[in-house]
C-alpha cells in the first residue's frame, strides 16, 4: 500500500488584488502520484512552481484547491490533525526554534498532547548529536544564539527523534556545509532504513543532492490551462 496518494490535486495561484477580475490562474493541476514506502521522492521544478506549497499541502499547513490527498489509505481531512502531525513531520528551510536551550527545543515537542504516550531518549539524542559531530554541551546552547545551520541540525533531530513516518523536506540543508550536508543525507538514509514503512520527499536547489539521495522525481511545471 502507498504511504501517500495524490489524486487530481490542484492548487491556485494568489492573485495579487482580490478585487481585480482576473481568471484563475494554477500553480499545478490534476496532479496524481503514489509514495510507495521506502522512497526518496525528489521534486523537481523552477523556482515558483510550488514545491513547498505541495509539501505544506502534503502536511496540511495550506489547502488544497481541488483534489485529495490520501496518508494510510485514508482522505487527509479524516485524519485527528495532531495525530497525523505526529506521523508526517514538514521540515522548513528556516526551522523556529523556540526559547531556552538546545535541549529544551527537542523535549518541548513531548509537551504536545499528541507525544504524550512517548518519552524524550536522552541516549537517542547522544546518537544522533554524534551523527553531526555535537558534543554532548552542544545541547545547553541557549537556540537564540545558534546559526542558520545549526537550527537546522537541531530542527532534523527534534523531527528524527519522534521516528515519523513520512518526513517532508523542504531544502533542509540549504544552509549547511557539504560535509554537514552528507551528515544529513546519512542520517535520513539510516532513519529511512530502520523501519519499511517509511518514506520521505526532499526540495532542493541543488540538482545533485537530488540525483544523490532520491530514487524517483516528480516534476513540477507552471501548468498551462
Ligand atoms: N497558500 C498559497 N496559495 C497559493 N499560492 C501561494 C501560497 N503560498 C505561496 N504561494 C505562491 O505560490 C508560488 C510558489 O511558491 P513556492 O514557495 O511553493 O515555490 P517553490 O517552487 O518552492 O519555489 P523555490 O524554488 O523558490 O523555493 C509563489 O508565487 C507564492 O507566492
Amino acid at each position: 500500500m502507498a504511504i501517500l496518494e495524490a489524486i487530481k490535486i490542484g492548487c491556485q495561484k494568489i492573485q495579487p488584488s482580490q478585487t481585480t477580475e482576473q481568471p484563475t490562474r494554477w500553480l499545478w493541476r490534476d496532479l496524481s502520484f503514489e509514495l510507495e514506502p521506502g522512497i526518496q521522492l525528489g521534486l523537481v521544478g523552477a523556482t515558483g512552481t510550488g514545491k513547498s506549497l505541495l509539501l505544506r499541502a502534503i502536511a496540511c499547513l495550506d489547502p488544497l484547491g481541488e483534489g485529495e490527498i490520501r496518508y494510510l489509505d485514508r482522505s487527509l481531512s479524516a485524519w485527528n490533525l495532531p495525530l497525523y502531525r505526529s506521523q508526517v513531520i514538514y521540515l522548513h528551510q528556516r526551522p523556529i526554534m523556540f526559547e531556552g536551550s538546545v535541549e529544551a527545543n527537542l523535549k518541548a515537542v513531548y509537551q504536545l498532547a499528541v507525544n504524550s504516550h512517548r518519552r524524550y531518549d536522552p541516549h537517542r539524542v547522544r546518537d544522533l548529536l554524534e551523527t553531526f559531530n555535537r558534543h554532548p554541551e552542544f545541547l545547553y546552547q541557549p537556540a537564540a544564539n545558534l546559526s542558520g545551520g545549526e537550527s537546522q541540525i537541531v530542527a532534523i533531530i527534534r523531527s528524527l527523534q519522534l521516528e515519523p513516518t513520512l518526513l517532508l523536506l523542504d531544502e533542509c540543508t540549504a544552509s549547511l556545509d557539504p560535509d554537514t550536508t552528507q551528515k544529513v543525507e546519512k542520517a535520513i538514509a539510516s532513519w529511512l532504513a530502520a523501519n519499511p514503512q517509511r518514506a520521505c520527499i526532499w526540495t532542493s536547489h541543488d540538482p545533485q543532492q537530488i540525483q544523490r539521495v532520491t530514487n524517483q522525481q516528480l516534476i513540477l511545471s507552471e501548468y498551462v490551462g
